[in-house]
């Protein structure tokens, strides 16, 4: 898609150690943690560029920064030309932020949860009625629309605070993980609301997530993080690209892999082990023999399942050199 090259975001060597833990006499503290280590990265107008990452990897510190909610150690924040670490308090008219948690709202209803955001970013009572209640409609919010938030599911809460997140026109919003807990009618909703953003007003959106299945279908570009650094950063398709043709063979055992076997006994250097599950990243001939191998001889007999899949975007992490706890495949 042709866009504009103007930088929505562009944040430079961002650098945030939180400190150590204090110590009681006698107890070791916690050590200091560098959750943004040298962070650099520019979000497009009109791009879905998405965080992506394991537990802990940064993620959160990092959007917290670039929302002027954290103060960075060293570096820079710039959103719409406006240098956030200097002017923090010009991010409320700049975006909006849905962050992990938020309970500020939670004794009103969905309704004036959102009415009130709304109001607060500016609108008149007549608009912000309207753009309740459009947004209440576009979420299929309707039915609990009258219910306070605190009585509500995890998911619809969730689903409540994604629309107070899209009222009030602001030009990037920065959601971290909004799909929790929703059902897929839910996320396809929220995922739909926030596309429309893009495609009819121009929106920017920065989208925290560690689902690589949510990732690879609505994102534009990824950062991958680890650790508290960009360890990779493209599309998903340049992504998968850096693994190149291999192809995943995914072996499940009924009880335990049959090594007696010597084909199989020779995938096992090469396969990452979980439980009865083998995974293997393999050229497209290799995989052929290895499932040649795996069905035809004595080893079939021992094998439960098998899939042979292209590449995902945990492919590519894994092959970044990243870990996989906490990259959740559903
Ligand atoms: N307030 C804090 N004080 C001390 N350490 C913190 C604080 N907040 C986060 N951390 C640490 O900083 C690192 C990065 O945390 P962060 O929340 O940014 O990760 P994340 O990628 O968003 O993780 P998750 O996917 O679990 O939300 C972690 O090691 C975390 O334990």
């Amino acid at each position: 898609m042709d866009r504009p090259t103007g930088a929505v975001v562009r944040t430079s060597d961002l650098v945030k150690t939180y400190p150590a833990g204090r110590t009681r006499r006698g107890t070791p503290g916690t050590p200091p943690v560098r959750a943004s280590d040298g962070v650099s990265v520019t979000v497009h107008r009109g791009e879905i560029f998405g965080l992506l990452g394991p537990n802990g990897a940064g993620k959160s510190t990092l959007v917290r920064q670039l929302t002027g909610l954290l103060r960075p150690d060293s570096g820079s924040v710039h959103v719409l030309g406006h240098d956030l670490v200097r002017h923090p308090d010009r991010a409320a008219r700049l975006l909006a932020y849905l962050g992990q948690e938020s309970s500020a709202l939670d004794e009103l209803t969905v309704s004036l949860a959102v009415e009130t955001t709304a109001r607060l970013r500016g609108l008149e009572l007549r608009e912000a009625r309207r753009e309740r209640d459009t947004v209440i409609e576009e979420l299929e919010l309707g039915e609990i629309a009258g219910r306070p938030l605190k009585k509500l599911s995890g998911g619809q809460r969730r689903l409540a605070c994604v629309a107070t997140a899209l009222v009030g026109e602001r030009p990037l919003l920065v959601l971290d993980e909004p799909t929790t807990g929703m059902d897929p009618v839910a996320r396809r909703a929220v995922w739909a609301a926030v596309d429309r953003r893009r495609a009819e007003r121009g929106a920017s959106v920065v989208l925290v997530t560690h689902n690589v299945i949510e990732a690879e279908t609505v994102l534009d570009r990824v950062a991958v993080m680890d650790r508290g650094r960009v360890i990779a950063c493209d599309t998903p398709g340049g992504l998968k690209a850096l693994v190149g043709d291999d192809v995943r063979l995914d072996l499940v055992w009924r009880e335990r892999a049959p090594l007696e076997v010597a084909e199989v006994a020779a995938l096992a250097a090469d396969a990452a082990m979980s439980g009865r599950r083998w995974t293997l990243r393999l050229t497209p001939q290799a995989a052929r023999d290895a499932v040649t191998a795996v069905t035809g001889g004595p080893a079939f007999a021992a094998l439960d399942d098998f899939t042979l899949a292209t590449p995902s975007l945990e492919d590519v992490y894994l092959a970044l050199g990243g870990r996989t706890e906490g990259l959740v495949k559903a």
